[in-house]
């Protein structure tokens, strides 16, 4: 007989005791990106059917050509949450600045701000392959009652409450954590349910697979050169094997099942690499610490970075931590 497995609203009620600020209000806002995951994957699923493939034919500040999917996720996510009325502000990869928000009873007593990539992967919607969301919640530090400030979303990724992704692949789950350890809940597409498929996620220590996008091997720093022709050479467990989707969600969700490493670092053509910094890395790495993983810029921890750039990008090192620790040392020694 098989084990019923716990649904994400089940499994949000049971632990919301254990979320040290608990008042139910971080509860309904995973609630609210459960919802707008729900009606994104739907969206991702019949993208081939409708007109929302291909660019929107706008520039995002980040200089990228902005695709459809990329816009329809940013307006659901973005209204999502305004119609939950739990967040103060709201910061988006696909929007300039943030987004203040203010509670119904117009006095600004909502505590959380959110910051979403809400379509990871860009490069590749219009190809079929997995994509995802990302997002990362921090509690307000300037009074409430009163507007929320830039201050709110420049804090170090240490001080995030929760953080999680949703993938859009061969299944559709969303992965999360609150501080007590990283679960993965699995989409069962007839009912509309996230059941728990993963618990307590955990990164292999060591694993056998890097994820970098060696089309830019030429460019690359010293360091992580020769840390790309170790993972290459024939010795000891080596080589590793090489697995890049582009899609960084989709591939930190590999390399957390089967252990590995994912690698943006930084280059000749991008000083400080591609990723950013407060809706990209910090969620990421604030996970992959959960899961007893590791992230760094190379020389230091991703989550005592202090962000000073609502779209600040750093360089990016995550996954099984003995890989992360080697790379460094390639790094800091060339
Ligand atoms: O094509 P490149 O330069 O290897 O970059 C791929 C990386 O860029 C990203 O697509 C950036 O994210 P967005 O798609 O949200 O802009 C990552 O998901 C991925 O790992
Ligand atoms: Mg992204
Ligand atoms: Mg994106």
């Amino acid at each position: 007989m098989t084990k019923r497995h716990q649904t994400l609203g089940e499994y949000i009620i049971e632990n919301q005791n254990s979320f040290k600020y608990s008042s139910g209000e971080l509860s309904k806002l995973i609630n609210a990106l459960r919802l707008a995951a729900k009606v994104v994957n739907h969206e991702v699923n019949k993208a081939g059917l409708v007109d929302i493939l291909g660019a929107a034919g706008e520039v995002n500040i980040q200089g990228e050509n902005q695709q459809k999917l990329d816009v329809m996720a940013n307006n659901i996510f973005i209204q999502t949450l305004r119609n939950r009325e739990i967040v103060c502000g709201i910061a988006s990869e696909e929007e300039d600045d943030y987004i203040s928000i203010n509670s119904h009873d117009d006095n600004h007593q909502n505590k959380y701000v959110v910051l979403i990539d809400p379509l990871d992967g860009s490069s590749n919607i219009d190809v079929n392959v997995s994509v995802g969301t990302i997002f990362s919640v921090y509690r307000r530090i300037t009074p409430i009652g009163t507007p929320v400030q830039m201050e709110d979303f420049l804090q170090p990724g240490r001080n995030q409450v929760a953080a999680g992704y949703i993938v859009y692949g061969t299944s559709t789950m969303i992965v999360y954590t609150t501080g007590d350890g990283v679960n993965g809940f699995t989409l069962n597409p007839a009912i509309g349910t996230f059941y728990l498929s993963n618990p307590n996620m955990q990164f292999p220590e060591n694993g056998k697979i890097y994820s970098v996008n060696e089309g830019n091997y030429i460019h690359f720093p010293q360091g992580v050169k020769d840390y790309i022709k170790y993972c290459q050479k024939e010795e000891e467990d080596r080589p590793y094997t090489s697995r890049y989707i582009g899609s960084l969600v989709s591939d930190f969700h590999r390399n957390m099942i089967k252990g590995g490493i994912y690698m943006y670092p930084k280059s000749s053509k991008a000083e400080e690499g591609k990723l950013r910094l407060l809706y990209e890395c910090n969620p990421m790495a604030f996970l992959a610490e959960q899961a007893g993983g590791k992230a760094s810029n190379g020389y230091q921890r991703i989550l005592d970075l202090q962000p000073t750039e609502l779209h600040q990008r750093v360089p990016f090192f995550c996954g099984s931590k003995n890989m992360v620790t080697k790379v460094e040392e390639f790094i800091q020694n060339a």
